[in-house]
């Protein structure tokens, strides 16, 4: 797939997910960089850093991609000619999906440590690195259950419940509203991440936080469930994470002109509402957020879109 195509699916939500997106991202650089027939080294890096500024502004919310595209072209700089640069972002490239694939059953292993025979879960969306913790667990032998919620407007829960029905894990869909009345039954709500912020607050699928709210209420603990690849160095310099609302169509259609529509579809859930962030260097409490980013990620990758 051309790099504006991946683009293009990215933003229609053909290829969706924090991770997928991620490595979606990594692979169309990378193709990029295999497919250039020229000869010129400036040529090459300005054709790179288009790719990347198309890809980056194709959703704004998700901050795996950038980071994946950070981490593509890290070593461009380091290039001394068109054969090394491609072999530079092909290398690259490589490294970053297969770690991002190993990071998600790495999380898997981790955060099923904490689900107990008999628990029953709650989760929201699509997340695949929730979905990695709640099928190792069920692989463990736990005897669990699980709550999915629809997941309005694009109902990635349908998603989610075949996966887990496919797993042969018992699995009951919910709607959006449901998940206060529902909390009681519920032992851990297990989620996914878009972005975390260097102070610990999650980004996360609209309706994220109605659930961080309702644990928190019940006592229920809520589990995020991370690749180091989501927390965000730019949070560190202060940015306020874009929340994306897209085409108000998703919601509803024909309603009479003067109603107004908004299709918000993250929404940012603070720290005290989540018990621990199950990432692939360890179990950690959201506010070590901070930590992640300066030894995890590094202060260099702040710097390298400057200039
Ligand atoms: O990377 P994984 O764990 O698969 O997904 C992480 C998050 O990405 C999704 O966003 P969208 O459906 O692309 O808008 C959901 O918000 C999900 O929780």
């Amino acid at each position: 797939m051309k790099l504006d195509e991946t683009a293009e699916s990215i933003r229609t939500m053909n290829i969706r997910g924090a991770g997928l997106i991620a490595r979606s991202a990594a692979e169309a650089l990378k193709e990029l960089a295999e497919e250039y027939n020229g000869e010129s080294l400036i040529e090459f890096t300005e054709l790179l850093n288009k790719g990347r500024d198309t890809l980056v502004n194709s959703r704004p919310t998700a901050v795996s991609l950038w980071n994946a595209v950070q981490a593509t072209l890290k070593n461009v700089k380091n290039a001394e000619d068109v054969t090394s640069l491609k072999e530079i972002v092909s290398r690259d490239a490589d490294i970053f999906i297969s770690n991002s694939k190993k990071a998600v059953e790495t999380i898997g292993r981790i955060g099923a440590n904490r689900i107990k025979d008999g628990d029953v879960v709650l989760t929201h969306c699509n997340s695949k690195a929730a979905l990695s913790v709640i099928k190792t667990a069920y692989e463990q032998g736990k005897n669990i259950s699980v709550y999915a919620t629809e997941s309005r407007p694009w109902k990635q829960g349908l998603l989610t419940v075949k996966d887990l029905s496919d797993a042969g894990i018992p699995v009951t869909m919910i709607v959006d509203s449901a998940v206060r009345w529902i909390m009681k039954e519920i032992d851990i709500a297990v989620v996914g991440a878009d972005t975390i912020c260097s102070n610990g607050a999650l980004i996360n699928k609209i309706g994220t936080s109605q659930i961080g709210l309702a644990a928190h209420e019940a006592r229920v603990p809520m589990m995020v469930c991370a690749e180091s690849y989501k927390f965000s160095p730019k949070t560190m310099e202060g940015e306020i994470v874009e929340i994306e609302e897209r085409d108000t169509s998703e919601v509803a259609e024909n309603l009479p002109p003067n109603v107004r529509i908004r299709n918000p579809v993250f929404d940012s859930t603070p720290a005290e509402y989540i018990d621990c962030i199950a990432t692939e260097i360890g179990l950690i409490s959201p506010y070590a957020a901070y930590e992640v980013i300066v030894n995890k990620l590094g202060h260099e990758c702040l710097f390298e879109t400057e200039g």
